[in-house]
């Protein structure tokens, strides 16, 4: 049978620990609901006796859950184990979390602790919360530094105590899987009653390793883990339940244990942590960030589209993402580029459709990312101007305080490039000056320029309106460049064909400049 690995969720208590995280008691009420949403077996939603706001969101928490065990921390303390209990004792099923230091290190520098002392306070803290609260956790806090034939002792003295998990931290991140797996095979095998107890992880961030940690502990035979949403925890942070989470759901076949997570609500639990953190997730996240499940790449959106397994080791779905996205970017390719023109409605013939691509690529070269709104004005603009008579070669300005500002623009006219320079009053103005040197057209007149970006940002297109009146007849063009300046000559040059046809006749006045 699969055996079946506790989850205990250390956000609120660890994760709240990162410098900048702490929650307010609402904020702490809404992150338990949906950990028991998610399916985590234990929340451990503070540390009591920290402060008065720490008590009351362990108390609340323990009221509100309705499945979950609910845990609090409490140093090797009576005074701690008590206002533990006070806290947790409304719980359906209440834990406390006892702990103390065995490294050498934190021994002598941090508690001025002999070895006996530290053995003598295990046994008496632990009896002590056990004779409180039936569920009680121990920990061996910098247990990955300890000298092993302690650290036997001391698991050996916390469950003759009555400790029922006991819990090995890698408090700074020191461990490789190698050194941590081998740790928890070690000491499973060689204290006396260890079948008493779930062995449990805990695992740093320091070296990256947490979630590796994790997963060889608990190959080793661990039978809780002890982590947090995205990772968040004490400088580096602590393992990612999701990353654990789905590692041992994707590679049963190497990892044959079972979790009680819904893995549905990992991006709803992801999202709602960062939101009221304000710790962004970092876009390569491994399942929650943005990028998770998103392909620029040309070729592995080719695949995607083929089949989502190319390049897919599980889908967005199962962890409560709607979709994966193809990011347009200067990497994609026609296959992903056609697709997205269906998805945006659009039916190009072969030509259109190259000449469309050609730009988009343009685009992408100059732009860090290229939104649908980019795609949707990049084709309008080069749909608009498919069969125009007079089309945009080149456009140069010259601008800034020192004026006067001047253009240089080539256009072809009917097959013939022109080239003339003008001044204006502002760039735009010595634009739309040259365009009437190369084609004079007097008797019409420019009504409105708007000019609106695309997108966010300062790399953003811009799309530009212009309206020309003639003989009460209007005529409006648009033109979309990431230069604006490029972008209103096409507007203007636009809304000129237009008014060609209108006409019904070829710019044969047009001059050479
Ligand atoms: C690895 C971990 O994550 S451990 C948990 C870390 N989390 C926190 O510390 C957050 C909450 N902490 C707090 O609010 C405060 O530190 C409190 C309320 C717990 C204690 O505050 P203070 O009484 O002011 O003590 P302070 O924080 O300065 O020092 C910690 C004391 O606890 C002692 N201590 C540390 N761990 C333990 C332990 N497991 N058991 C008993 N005593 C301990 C230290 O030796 C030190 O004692 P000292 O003052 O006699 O030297
Ligand atoms: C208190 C313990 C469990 C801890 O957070 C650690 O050692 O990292
Ligand atoms: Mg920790």
């Amino acid at each position: 049978m699969t055996k079946t690995i506790r989850i205990f969720d250390t956000t609120l208590r660890d994760g709240e620990q990162s410098p900048g995280c702490s929650m307010n008691l609402e904020e702490k009420l809404q992150v338990a609901a949906q950990l028991e949403t998610l399916g985590v077996d234990i929340i451990e939603a503070g540390f009591a006796i920290a402060s008065p706001g720490d008590f009351e969101a362990v108390s609340e928490v323990a009221r509100q859950c309705k499945t979950a065990t609910v845990a609090s921390l409490a140093r090797a303390a009576a005074a701690d184990i008590d206002r533990a209990w006070e806290a947790v004792q409304h719980a359906v099923a209440p834990r406390i979390h006892t702990f103390i230091a065995t490294s050498p290190l934190h021994m002598r520098v941090k508690l001025n602790k002999s070895p006996d002392e530290v053995l003598e306070a295990i046994d008496r803290t632990v009896r002590h919360a056990r004779n409180i609260c039936p569920d009680v956790e121990w920990s061996a806090e910098d247990a990955t530094r300890t000298e092993p034939d302690f650290l036997a002792r001391a698991i050996e003295t916390a469950i003759a105590a009555g400790a029922r998990t006991i819990n090995l931290p890698d408090t700074v991140g020191y461990a490789t899987p190698q050194t941590y797996g081998a740790m928890f095979r070690d000491m499973i095998e060689r204290v006396p009653n260890a079948d008493l107890a779930v062995f449990s992880t805990h695992c740093h961030n320091d070296l990256g390793l947490a979630v590796a940690n994790t997963l060889a502990a608990i190959m080793n035979g661990a039978g809780q883990v002890e982590s947090t949403i995205n990772g968040i925890g004490e400088r580096a942070g602590n393992a990612a339940i999701e990353e654990i989470a789905m590692a041992l759901k994707v590679r049963q076949d190497v990892m044959p244990y079972a979790t009680n997570v819904v893995s549905t609500e990992i991006t709803r639990a992801s999202r709602l942590i960062s939101g009221i953190t304000g710790f962004q997730v970092q876009p390569n996240k491994a399942i929650v960030g943005a990028n998770a499940f998103a392909h620029e790449s040309g070729i592995h959106q080719d695949g995607m589209i083929k089949d989502s397994s190319t390049y897919e080791i599980m889908t967005p779905e199962s962890v409560g993402l709607t979709h994966s996205s193809l990011v347009m970017g200067k990497h994609s390719g026609r296959a992903a580029f056609r697709q997205k023109l269906e998805e945006l409605g659009y039916a190009l013939g072969d030509n259109a459709f190259q000449d469309a691509f050609g730009r988009f690529k343009a685009l992408a070269d100059a732009k860090k990312a290229v939104y649908d709104e980019d795609i949707v004005a990049l084709v309008d603009d080069e749909v608009l101007r498919g069969h125009d008579s007079i089309q945009v070669k080149e456009v140069e300005v010259y601008c800034g305080s020192n004026g006067p500002q001047r253009a240089i623009l080539t256009l072809e006219v009917d097959g013939e490039e022109k080239t003339v320079t003008a001044r204006g009053n502002g760039p735009v103005d010595a634009l739309f000056n040259a365009i009437r040197m190369i084609v004079p057209h007097d008797s019409s007149v420019l009504e409105r320029y708007e000019v609106h970006a695309v997108t966010g940002g300062t790399d953003a297109q811009a799309e530009v309106s212009v309206l020309l009146s003639e003989n009460g007849r209007t005529t409006r063009g648009r033109g979309a460049h990431q230069d604006t300046m490029v972008a209103s000559v096409r507007a203007y040059v636009n809304a000129l064909n237009k008014m060609m046809v209108k006409r019904g006749r070829a710019p044969v006045d047009a001059q050479a400049g």
